[in-house]
């Protein structure tokens, strides 16, 4: 990171919960790859991983108290399905600002994310594009939900290969926030999203 290139995403920093994530992000994408045709023994794995959740269901808070603890402070940031450290179902996606207005992030997807063979899911894609969009807006200073979201497909993404995400906020109507980004392999395009979001913010849980 230079002085340029703010953070807009947590660093895994909270100790043992980011580190207990990266392993659980390991046995996901590790299960996909051994599938049934190898001889790990998937029975006794299955009870391993049940008691690993057993035990961490038994020490969780409600989910009401864990809903305002989570939104306390950098919130979003932390639990997001994109970026989130505290989130082993992202991938996760590391953005930083950039001094031009946009925003930038690097990740390379394997396969827990696949669509057609070697591919990147389009939908993982859209879920991609939709959370850069957010953040660029949160970085231009104006945010909101995202209104409507729509998707070119270019070429086909590839997995196991590092993926450019980008975006920036175009102009503001209004309440009505334009704004636009892609994901690009090997310096070409892939996806291309333009996105209209509202400028519009729920309550956080208290
Ligand atoms: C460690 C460092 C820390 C750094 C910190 C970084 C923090 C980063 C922070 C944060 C990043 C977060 C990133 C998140 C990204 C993900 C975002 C999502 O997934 S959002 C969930 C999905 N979206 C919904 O669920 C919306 C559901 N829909 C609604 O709630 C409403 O329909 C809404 C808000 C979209 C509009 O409703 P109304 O009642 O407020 O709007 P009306 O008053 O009718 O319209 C206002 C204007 O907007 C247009 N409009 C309304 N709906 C539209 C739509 N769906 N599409 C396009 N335009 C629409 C209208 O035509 C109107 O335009 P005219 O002023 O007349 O020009």
């Amino acid at each position: 990171m230079t002085a340029t290139q703010p953070e807009l995403t947590a660093s895994p920093g909270n100790g043992g919960v980011d580190a207990a994530v990266a392993a659980a992000r390991r046995v996901i994408a590790a299960l996909l790859h051994a599938g049934d045709g190898t001889p790990a023994e998937m029975t006794e794995i299955a009870g391993r991983l049940n008691a690993v959740a057993d035990h961490l269901e038994e020490h969780a808070p409600a989910v009401a108290d864990r809903l305002v603890d989570m939104w306390a402070g950098e919130g979003v940031t932390r639990h997001d399905p994109v970026t989130g450290p505290e989130n082993a179902i992202a991938p996760p996606l590391h953005l930083v600002g950039l001094a031009d207005g946009g925003i930038e992030g690097k990740v390379t997807l394997g396969m827990p994310y696949q669509g057609p063979p070697g591919c990147v899911h389009g939908g993982i894609s859209a879920l991609l594009l939709d959370h850069t969009l957010g953040v660029a807006n949160h970085w231009a200073g104006e945010s909101g939900m995202t209104g409507t979201l729509t998707l070119r497909y270019h070429r086909t993404t590839p997995l196991f290969e590092e993926l450019t995400v980008t975006a920036r906020q175009d102009s503001v109507e209004g309440r009505k926030i334009f704004t636009s980004g892609t994901i690009s392999a090997g310096g070409q395009v892939c996806v291309s999203a333009e996105g209209i979001f509202v400028n519009k913010h729920l309550a956080r849980p208290r």
